[in-house]
């Protein structure tokens, strides 16, 4: 059975599309699938950074390396011929929820060994 992105497109206007737009289509639905496979890397990697701070005591979010990624990626995009402010927000975009599950990863190992403490022994009761 067709999937609904396999169907072909009926436009409003009862035209049919134009085979570069279908040809096109095709290219950005590869890009967006390539573009989610690297987003989840990144996000092991970054998962794993996370759970490494947590133990080290180091904290969520690097300002350090947020300039110099800043910096870097905006050349790249100039480089590329993609307005290096979107780069910057999409960046942004991303690290946002980095820093946020880092925050957690931190809580949730503090918990952790909360719960590892032995309590002190209560004589009086
Ligand atoms: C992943 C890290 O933690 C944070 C998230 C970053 C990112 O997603 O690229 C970069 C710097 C930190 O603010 C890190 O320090 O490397």
């Amino acid at each position: 059975m067709a999937e609904p992105f396999d169907e072909a497109p009926v436009p409003e206007t009862g035209r049919a599309l134009p085979t570069e737009i279908l040809g096109l289509r095709s290219t950005i639905d590869n890009i967006d699938a390539a573009l989610v496979h690297l987003l989840a890397e990144r996000f092991r990697a970054t998962q794993r950074v996370g759970e490494l701070k947590a133990t080290e005591g180091l904290p969520p979010a690097d300002p350090q390396r947020d300039r110099q990624q800043i910096d870097r990626l905006k050349a790249i995009a100039s480089g590329a011929g993609l307005d290096p402010e979107f780069a910057e927000q999409f960046r942004h975009f991303i690290v946002s929820e980095v820093i946020r599950r880092h925050e957690r990863i931190a809580a949730e190992h503090a918990a952790a060994g909360r719960a590892d403490e032995v309590p002190p022994l209560d004589t009086y009761s």
